[in-house]
């Protein structure tokens, strides 16, 4: 409640409108039977149509100003509802955007989605059906109460008897959907996580042939989502049935009851047909009420979990007033590091330190699982250092305005992601203003404008979701495209030249060396031909240095370096 109450906040003349028009509504809804119980007793009863003309006017106007009622309370309601729904729905967007790797990796992204999805869906289902109900209802339960007691006390003993009935069950309902709710949201979590995972690795599943280990798996959790909603469905439509069945029971003993009091003269027939009208409308009153109750706890769940996401605190955030301008310029310094992932128990790197300065090239080297992605991702602050500190131009990482920090970098990710659109606007990614020129400039250094060049529609080529419509080398030469033409202060390059055959490697590591003389360029490499001529290399095992020097200090001076070298060049590469 809380939540939707402070998103309410912005739409102050929509919700007084709206509360304008439930009058409305509840003006017909309750005039109408007194109107029609004086045409009965004193119209019809007396043959005045006179007076059945004039309360017919009446009742036409009443109408009138309900129907009007009516579309404005829809307007309103539907309004609102939409508008704080996309107004989350922003929200969470932004918010994640903020967030660090950690609190992805703490969220899980099919969480994030089904909370910005299903999570608002159910907000907006719950403010509509509380903007069009939660105000109407009580008066109008409220009014017909008292009309009622007005009409005949008698008779409203058996309102009495039946409403404690279901207020009764309205609290047993929103007790019980309560759990069911949490879980169903949890387990469609779990079903959007299990389709996401399939349908972004449909081609590792075929290959392997897991088609049916795989089927298998989304359709047991299918069916535990369908088992939990089949459960939290029935005891809905049961609430219906049974809420018609105490109304009927009501009204065969209010005719029961009503008959003899006609029969000895203290009731009229047109008191009759108004009480019965009310009793029609506190009933509905509640019914409709209750609707408000049993969607409640659903809602609540789902503004829990949207809240939590709102509540989140970025581990990392850009500090107040932080760094924009430094002195010196391209230079990355690592200061005793040592880091810990935040959910991991043993550090994965462990006092790391060194320099890497203006047109040097430091490359890491190390078995899988070494650290070397770890390391550079804290250089960009995906996460930042347990202990020690990193510096860049001089300045701690944690100092800088985390925009201006990484506008310094050029990053191109071991995973490369292209994004919907074209190869231009991809590489505009990296400078929004990019001028023509220096997008065919930044893809000749990437090697990729010979085959942007063969492309039907070239720079204008469409890119499919996640670039599937590019070959892995491709993707690679795309995302170093699209770092280059930054012209960033500190490239960082993880395990980037996989997918390029052997040629290409060479011509593109060339022409990077000649864009790059006036930046730090910094390689993570499996292959040790990538880095030959790297002015530093870093050797890591287990988080540790065990190694830094050129190739050839190395070789000499480092049996793990000695050891991957030979694995994989031949001796006589090994002596030039
Ligand atoms: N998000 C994470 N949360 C917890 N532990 C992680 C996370 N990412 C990596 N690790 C762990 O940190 C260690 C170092 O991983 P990292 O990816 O840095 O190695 P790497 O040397 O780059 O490996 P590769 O050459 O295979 O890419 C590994 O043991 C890995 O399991």
């Amino acid at each position: 409640m809380k939540l939707i109450l402070s998103y309410l906040k912005h739409y102050k003349l929509l919700v007084l409108l709206n509360i304008i028009s439930v009058f409305g509504f509840a003006l017909v809804e309750l005039g109408i039977p007194t109107i029609m119980a004086k045409i009965i007793d004193n119209g019809i009863a007396t043959n005045n149509t006179t007076y059945i003309y004039q309360m017919g006017i009446v009742m036409a106007v009443i109408s009138v100003v309900g129907v009007l009622g009516t579309i404005l309370l829809g307007y309103c309601s539907s309004k609102i509802s939409s508008s704080i729904t996309r107004d989350i729905r922003n929200d969470i967007f932004r918010k994640v955007q903020d967030f660090s790797h950690s609190e992805y990796d703490a969220f899980g992204v099919s969480s994030m989605i089904t909370r910005t999805t299903n999570d608002a869906f159910q907000i907006l289902q719950f403010t509509n059906t509380l903007l069009r109900t939660a105000l109407l209802t009580p008066i109008m339960f409220l009014v017909s109460l008292v009309m009622i007691v007005k009409t005949s006390l008698a008779l409203s003993g058996v309102l009495a008897i039946t409403v404690p009935f279901i207020i009764l069950g309205v609290i047993v309902i929103a007790k019980l959907s309560g759990p069911l709710s949490e879980t169903q949201q949890k387990r469609l979590d779990k079903l959007n996580r299990i389709s996401r995972e399939n349908l972004t690795g449909i081609r590792v599943i075929r290959a392997f042939g897991n088609d049916d280990h795989e089927n298998e798996r989304f359709a047991h959790t299918n069916e535990d989502y369908a088992g939990v909603s089949k459960k939290l469905h029935k005891l809905m439509a049961a609430s219906q049935p049974t809420f018609f069945f105490l109304l009927n029971l009501a009204i065969i003993a209010i005719f029961w009851v009503s008959s003899q009091m006609i029969n000895v003269g203290i009731l009229q027939v047109g008191e009759l047909v108004a009480f019965i009208e009310y009793l029609f409308h506190a009933m509905f009153s509640i019914m409709l009420f209750s609707m408000v109750f049993i969607m409640y706890p659903k809602a609540q769940v789902s503004a829990n979990r949207i809240q939590e996401l709102l509540n989140a605190k970025p581990l990392i955030v850009s500090p107040e007033n932080g760094v924009k301008e430094t002195k010196e310029q391209g230079l990355v310094e690592f200061d005793h590091v040592t880091f810990t992932y935040p959910d991991g128990e043993e550090p994965v790197l462990r006092d790391i330190s060194f320099t890497a300065k203006k047109g040097q090239t430091v490359a890491f080297i190390g078995s899988t699982g070494s650290g070397k992605s770890t390391l550079i991702n804290l250089i960009p602050r995906f996460y930042d250092v347990t202990e020690g500190s990193i510096k860049i131009d001089g300045v701690d990482v944690r100092d800088y305005d985390l925009k201006i920090l990484r506008n310094k970098i050029g990053f191109i990710p071991q995973k490369t992601r292209l994004f919907t659109g074209t190869i231009a606007n991809n590489i505009k990614f990296g400078k929004k203003d990019a001028t023509q020129e220096e997008i065919k400039h930044s893809t000749k250094v990437a090697q990729a404008y010979p085959f942007i060049k063969r492309k039907p529609k070239q720079f204008e080529e469409p890119i499919s979701e996640g670039g599937a419509n590019m070959s892995g080398g491709q993707k690679q030469r795309l995302s170093i495209a699209r770092a280059v033409v930054r012209k960033p202060e500190i490239y960082i390059f993880d395990d980037s030249f996989s997918a390029l055959d052997f040629k290409t490697d060479a011509t593109l590591r060339a022409k990077l060396k000649e864009e790059t003389e006036e930046s730090v360029v910094l390689i993570v490499a499996q292959r040790i031909g990538s880095i030959l001529e790297a002015d530093k290399i870093i050797v890591l095992n287990e988080g540790e240095v065990v190694g830094i020097g050129t190739h050839s200090e190395l070789l000499n001076t480092c049996q793990i370096y000695n050891e991957i070298a030979l694995s994989q060049l031949t001796k006589e590469e090994l002596m030039q």
